[in-house]
C-alpha cells in the first residue's frame, strides 16, 4: 500500500482452492501469515493434525512400514535437544563433534554380523564390511550402490589411503580413468570389443521399485535394454524385442521374483561381448513381497563370469601400476526383506524341538533363503553391496536405512574436503544422527532369539491375513454378494503381504492401502491393493480390515 515491495509475496490464489481438500484438515490452518501464527492457533493446528495422525495410525495396514514406534520417544525425545550431525565417514570422528558415530558403527556392526560380513570395519582388511546410516531410506541405498558399481565396473580408482603416490596428502582425489583392462591370464582377451570393457551394463527386475529405475537414470548407467535397442536391435536372445526389464516368473500374475533363465540369456549376451555386468536383485519386491532367488541366480552366473573373464580382471591405472578387480557387481535390494530375513534364518538354526523352530516350520516348509555377503558359489562371495530401510521392519518414525558393501569394492571418494576432517565417502553431505540411535533402540531392545520370534510373528499374521480374506471370499460368495472373478487373494513364497482385488475408495483411504493395476491376459488390468503385516498389524486389526471388507459396496469400483 505505501509503495514498497511487499516483505513477502501473497497468494495468487487461495491454497484452500488449489490444494487437494481432506474433510479431517483444512489447509487453512497450517498456511503461514506474515506475522506468525499466535502460540494458541500454532496449538490448535498441530492439535488438528495429531488427531488426524492419531486415526489413520491405528489404521494403516498398506504400506511396508512398520507403525511400532515402541519406545522412540520415551527414550531419544532428549536427543531432540542437539543437532546431531553424522557428516562425513562413519569411522572417522571428523570436525563436527556434536555426533553418535559411535552408536552409527555399533548399527553397522550389529547389521554386519546378521549379514554375515567381516567386522568390525578395518581398514586394512578388503573383505571388511564398510557401510553407512542412510539419511534417505532405502532409494539412497540403491542410489549409493549403483553409483559405486558404476564407478567401480568403468575402471574409477579405488579406494587407497588417504594420499598421493609419493605419500603427501592430496587436495582433491581426482578419478582416474584407467587404461582398458586386459583379462587375467587365462581370459580370453577380446581386441574386438576392448571399449566395452568400461561400459557396465544394469540389469534389474520388471518388480523392481521405481526408485530404481529414477537412480540409473540419474546415474546415466545404461541398460540391457537401453544398450540392446541402440547397438544390437533384433538380437535380443530371450525374445522379439528388447524387454524394458528383467521378466519376472509368470510376468504381472506370477510370483514377482525375477525370472532366473531370462536373466542368465540376456547376461551371457553382454558378457560375451566384453561388458562388464550390474545386477540389482530384489529381496521383497515392493507390491508383492517375492524374493529373488540370489543363490540360483549366483550359481547361473558365477559360471558364466568365469567363462568370460569376469570373476577378475586387471586393470591398469598408469604404467604398471595393476588393479585386480571384478568385472560384475551384485546389489540386493533388501528394503524389507534385508531386515527380518536374518532372524527367520536364526530361527531356523535353533534347536529343532525348541517352539520357535516349531513355529516356524508351521510358516515356512523350505530353506530360509540367502541373499547377503555369507553366500558363496563356487568359492565366491557373490553380493557386493545391500541395503535396507529401517522405517520399514525395523520401525522408524522417519525415513532411514543402511547401506553396507565390503572394502575391496570401494571407490575413491571424488573430494576429501579438509574443512569436515572426514573423506565424503557417503551419498549425503549432512547425515542424520538421530536415526543410528532409533536402530541402535530397535536393536537392542530384544534378544536376537526375541527378534526371531516377532519375524515368525509377522509370518504366522501374514498367513492369518490370507485364511481370513479366503474366508471372506465365502462368505460373499454364500451371500451372492462376491465381485465378478473373485477377490483374486494372492500371497508370493514368504511374502509378508497379501494381495487382493482393490476395494473402494473409502477403504483404500481408510486403511492406507497401496494399489497397483496388473496387466492380466484375459483383458484389461485387474486392480490390486495389498496389506503388510508388519509387526504392527495383529490379527485383530485384520480381523476388522476384513468386516470392513465384507460390508456393502466395499469392492464397488468408482464409475
Ligand atoms: C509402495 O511402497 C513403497 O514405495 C515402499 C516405501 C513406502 S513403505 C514405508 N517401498 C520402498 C522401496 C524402496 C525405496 O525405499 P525407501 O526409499 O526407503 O522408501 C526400495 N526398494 C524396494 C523394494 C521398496 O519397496
Amino acid at each position: 500500500a505505501d509503495g514498497h515491495a511487499p516483505v513477502i509475496a501473497g497468494p495468487d490464489r487461495d491454497p484452500r482452492e488449489v490444494y487437494p481438500s481432506d474433510p479431517e484438515l483444512e489447509i487453512g490452518e497450517f498456511e503461514i501469515p506474515a506475522e506468525g501464527l499466535t502460540d494458541q492457533q500454532r496449538k490448535r493446528a498441530l492439535n488438528r493434525l495429531e488427531t488426524y495422525l492419531v486415526g489413520k495410525h491405528g489404521t494403516m495396514v498398506g504400506f511396508q512400514g512398520n507403525q511400532d514406534m515402541a519406545r522412540c520417544q520415551q527414550d531419544l525425545g532428549r536427543f531432540l535437544e542437539f543437532h546431531l550431525n553424522n557428516v562425513g565417514d562413519p569411522f572417522q570422528q571428523g570436525n563436527y563433534k556434536v555426533n553418535t558415530k559411535i552408536v552409527e558403527r555399533a548399527v553397522l556392526d550389529h547389521y554386519a554380523s546378521l549379514w554375515r560380513a567381516a567386522w568390525p570395519y578395518d581398514a586394512e582388511n578388503p573383505d571388511s564390511y564398510w557401510g553407512y546410516v542412510l539419511t534417505m531410506g532405502s532409494t539412497e541405498g540403491n542410489l549409493y550402490a549403483l553409483a559405486s558399481a558404476r564407478d567401480y565396473l568403468s575402471g574409477k580408482k579405488l579406494i587407497t589411503e588417504p594420499g598421493g603416490d609419493d605419500g603427501q596428502p592430496v587436495a582433491q582425489m581426482m578419478y582416474v580413468q584407467a587404461a582398458p583392462p586386459t583379462p587375467a591370464a587365462g581370459g580370453d582377451p577380446r581386441p574386438e570389443a576392448p571399449d566395452n570393457a568400461y561400459r557396465p551394463v544394469a540389469f534389474y527386475s520388471e518388480d523392481t521399485h521405481y526408485s530404481v529405475i529414477r537412480a540409473v537414470r540419474t546415474l546415466a548407467i545404461d541398460t540391457f535394454a537401453a544398450i540392446g535397442r541402440r547397438e544390437y536391435p533384433g538380437q535380443c536372445p530371450i525374445a522379439d524385442e528388447w524387454p524394458m526389464e528383467v521378466p519376472s516368473r509368470g510376468g504381472a500374475e506370477g510370483s514377482g521374483e525375477i525370472d532366473v533363465e531370462a536373466l542368465e540369456g540376456l547376461v551371457r549376451f553382454f558378457a560375451e561381448r566384453g561388458h562388464p555386468i550390474l545386477l540389482l536383485l530384489n529381496f521383497g519386491t515392493t507390491f508383492k513381497g517375492a524374493y529373488d532367488n540370489v543363490e540360483k541366480v549366483a550359481a547361473r552366473l558365477v559360471p558364466i563370469f568365469a567363462e568370460h573373464g569376469l570373476l577378475e580382471r586387471e586393470i591398469e591405472f598408469e604404467p604398471g601400476r595393476i588393479d585386480r578387480r571384478r568385472g560384475f557387481w551384485v546389489h540386493v535390494d533388501g528394503a524389507l526383506g534385508a531386515g527380518f530375513m536374518p532372524f527367520l534364518r536364526i530361527a531356523a538354526a535353533e534347536e529343532r524341538g525348541s517352539e520357535l523352530a516349531v513355529q516356524l516350520r508351521r510358516e515356512i516348509k523350505g530353506k530360509i533363503p540367502e541373499f547377503d555377503f555369507g553366500l558363496e558359489v563356487h568359492g565366491v562371495d557373490v553380493v557386493s553391496s545391500l541395503v535396507m530401510s529401517g522405517h520399514k521392519w525395523p520401525g522408524a518414525p522417519w525415513p532411514c536405512g543402511v547401506f553396507m558393501t565390503k572394502n575391496k569394492f570401494r571407490v575413491e571418494p571424488p573430494a576429501t574436503p579438509a574443512y569436515t576432517g572426514s573423506p565424503d565417502t557417503t551419498f549425503a553431505g549432512s547425515r542424520n544422527g538421530l536415526s543410528p540411535l532409533v536402530l541402535w533402540n530397535h536393536l537392542a531392545s530384544r534378544s536376537i532369539r526375541e527378534h526371531a520370534a516377532l519375524a515368525v510373528r509377522a509370518l504366522r499374521v501374514t498367513r492369518y491375513l490370507e485364511s481370513s480374506l479366503r474366508e471372506l471370499e465365502d462368505r460373499l460368495d454364500r451371500e451372492d454378494r462376491l465381485p465378478e472373478g473373485g477377490l483374486h487373494v494372492d500371497r508370493s513364497p514368504m511374502a509378508l503381504t497379501v494381495r487382493f482385488l482393490r476395494p473402494n475408495d473409502h477403504l483404500v483411504e481408510k486403511w492406507s492401502l497401496s494399489c497397483q493395476p496388473m496387466p492380466v491376459k484375459s483383458g484389461g488390468p485387474r486392480h490390486y491393493a495389498h496389506v503388510f503385516a508388519m509387526p504392527s498389524v495383529t490379527e485383530e486389526k485384520v480381523d476388522a480390515f476384513v468386516e470392513d471388507l465384507f460390508a456393502e459396496g466395499a469392492f464397488d469400483r468408482p464409475e
